[in-house]
């Protein structure tokens, strides 16, 4: 039996003695109840889309509208969910995506996602965007953790090279470029607060403890000179001038393996592999930059069709089961980005709750997988899907 199975079964069997999950293992319902322990101001950061919702709400439905058609009678004793991925090995084709101000969730933040990412061997992206340095993340995975390190790309072109020469002596081995937010779309919920975590100190830590930001702001970031660091974070964070022939730079400066994140166009998906990128990641951000985007996963087959075989695909946005991841690979994927339920996992149970996030998926997907006749994600392709009627 497969320590997935074990997983199942475990959690049937501490039943018998009442001893209940402490977190739902259906992770839809994680949200509801993180709202309940959270401020307004950190919940609504979180939860929160831009504009009017519709592209964060079209993610979800988009999953809904691919049914699985389970297939019977076919062998699927042996079962092995690992990939490899931009020369990860991976357990499960399921990354931690990259997620900042994990510390508006809980005061272990990204410290604790990387913790029970590494306790379960997946994946994890560090953001520029945390609330920790990413020397002290790394470090709580321990060595020989896999991680990547997601780049926002400053204007600031030293700023950008110290960041990835950080990024590649804590153990990053693939770097990932998130292209859809240079700055930050209209999201009404943190308008209306007021609220924007960075302008009070949380999400800056990469930049506050980096020596190219320090000299910038004449020494290290102290009350003196705090508001002005601030300033400077604000006016540098994103370059929108940047076009695809500024994508040399980044060859030049990381030898790994490049992956754009942002991706929702089959034409750029091409433009992409033409510059010798390594990856795309079929993402609208969860919904939180332009409203009204095409939903993630209905861009997905353009993509992964325009792509071919010549660089990995991923996919994040929306992803909330089991099921669902299973129904991104059959659409094209090599592996998802898990969002929100984590870093929902996060505020309900710091290092546990993450873990128990990244549990329930990888035991739902393999449960998926066998139940439709499947031993392996790369046997999933569009034949194992149908699509639904639309009035249900
Ligand atoms: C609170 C929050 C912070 C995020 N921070 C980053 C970030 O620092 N860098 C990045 O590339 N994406 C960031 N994202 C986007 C995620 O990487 C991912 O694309 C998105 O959460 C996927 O959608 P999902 O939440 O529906 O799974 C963030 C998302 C949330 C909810
Ligand atoms: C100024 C923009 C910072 C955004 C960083 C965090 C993020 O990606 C998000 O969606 O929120």
């Amino acid at each position: 039996m497969s320590a997935l199975a074990d997983f199942q079964n475990s959690l049937y069997l501490q039943g018998l003695g009442d001893v209940l999950p402490s977190l739902p293992t259906d992770l839809t319902k994680l949200e509801g109840l993180a709202e309940g322990v959270l401020s307004r101001r950190a919940f609504g950061y979180v939860a929160g889309a831009a504009g009017s919702e519709a592209t964060a709400r079209a993610n979800r439905a988009a999953f809904d509208r691919w049914r699985i058609v389970p297939r019977m009678l076919r062998d699927v004793a042996e079962r092995d969910l690992s990939v490899e991925v931009l020369g990860t090995a991976m357990p499960a084709p399921i990354l931690l995506a990259p997620i900042g101000v994990q510390s508006l969730l809980h005061p272990d933040g990204e410290r604790a996602a990387a913790r029970a990412a590494a306790a379960e061997g997946l994946t994890m992206v560090l953001s520029t965007a945390a609330s920790q340095p990413m020397e002290e993340v790394a470090e709580a995975g321990g060595d020989g953790a896999p991680r990547w390190y997601q780049l926002y790309w400053p204007k600031d072109r030293d700023l950008a090279v110290s960041f990835l020469e950080r990024a590649r002596d804590a153990g990053c081995t693939a770097l990932v470029v998130t292209l859809d937010t240079f700055t930050l779309a209209w999201r009404p919920r943190d308008l209306d607060a007021g609220f924007l975590p960075f302008l009070r100190g949380i999400g800056v830590a990469n930049y506050f403890s980096d020596p190219v930001f320090q000299k910038a702001v004449g020494g290290p970031v102290t009350d003196a000179n705090r508001e002005a660091a601030l300033l400077h974070w604000a006016a540098g964070f994103g370059d929108p001038s940047l076009t695809w022939d500024d994508l040399i730079f980044l060859r030049d400066h990381w030898e790994g393996p490049i992956a754009l994140k942002g991706i929702q166009h089959p034409d750029d998906a091409r433009q992409a592999v033409d510059a010798g990128m390594d990856g795309v990641i079929v993402s609208n951000h969860g919904g939180r930059q332009v409203d009204g985007a095409v939903a993630s996963l209905d861009a997905l087959p353009g993509v992964a069709k325009a792509v071919g075989d010549q660089a990995a695909v991923l996919f994040d946005s929306g992803v909330r089961t089991g099921a669902d991841i299973a129904k991104a690979l059959a659409l094209g994927a090599d592996a998802v980005l898990v969002g929100r339920p984590y870093a929902y996992g996060l505020a309900l149970g710091g290092q546990e709750g993450v873990r128990h996030v990244l549990r329930c998926l990888q035991a739902e997907l393999e449960l998926t997988l066998a139940l439709a006749g499947l031993t392996r994600p790369g046997r999933l392709s569009p034949e194992i899907l149908s699509c639904a009627p639309t009035s249900r």
